[in-house]
């Protein structure tokens, strides 16, 4: 990692929310299309999050084995900077949308880093890799920590690292994995799809203190 660490906060479900992130210096925000999700947002609430956003904040559509149909759906409506897909989503169904796109790679089982690159050399044209604690082919956003040491170092495309990062355990994880970015949801929450304002700020403030 050169510079400072970006921050995606995931799992909004509120424009109080999403201006309050925003404020605190979130690089991203993540919206969850993912209907079984507790953060799942419906579209008017996404298209109301998006147009409420300050400039120079992006909107990540999160997406877990989704129906091309209900993708295309969002789009229609929703201003989405990049979309993230969470889930076994195929190469050719996450370029089919011919958006900028990082696809989600579970680290739970990918023990050495040639089963990481041997899995996202296929997404030829992802923008990044989100490395999160799930197994291949499980569902993601677990809230739970994996090896840190186990994130690829020397990928050439931008990592970004989530899966049960907090406040108090972000500058070991940013020390540990030197990534591009971090991605957390549960760690800065009051309850499932309400961010706590003390934690989100904490967590931004720390990753500008232990990046560069
Ligand atoms: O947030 C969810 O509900 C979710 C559901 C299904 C797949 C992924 C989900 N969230 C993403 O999971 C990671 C880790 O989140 P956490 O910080 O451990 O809670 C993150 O990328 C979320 O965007």
């Amino acid at each position: 990692m050169i510079g400072r660490c970006r921050v995606k906060v995931c799992g909004l479900t509120s424009v109080a929310d999403a201006l309050m992130v925003s404020a605190a210096g979130a690089d991203a925000l993540g919206l969850v299309f993912y209907p079984n999700s507790k953060r799942y947002v419906s579209i008017e609430q996404a298209a109301a999050i998006c147009t409420a956003v300050p400039p120079f904040v992006a909107t990540v559509g999160l997406f877990l084995d989704a129906e091309a149909c209900w993708v295309e759906q969002v789009l229609a409506a929703v201003p989405l900077t990049l979309l993230q897909f969470h889930g076994s989503e195929t190469p050719a169904y996450c370029a089919q949308f011919q958006r900028p796109y990082i696809k989600a790679v579970g680290m739970k089982g990918l023990t050495a880093r040639g089963g990481f690159a041997a899995y996202a050399d296929q997404y030829l044209d992802a923008q990044g890799f989100l490395v999160d604690s799930h197994a291949p082919g499980a569902a993601g956003g677990t809230g739970e920590i994996f090896d840190w040491t186990q994130v690829p170092q020397d990928y050439p495309k931008p990592i970004i690292l989530a899966g049960g990062l907090t406040p108090d355990n972000l500058a070991e994880a940013i020390r540990l994995s030197r990534v591009y970015a971090v991605d957390v949801s549960s760690g800065v929450e009051a309850r499932p799809g309400i961010k706590d304002a003390a934690k989100v700020w904490a967590f931004i403030k720390k990753a500008n203190a232990d990046s560069a």
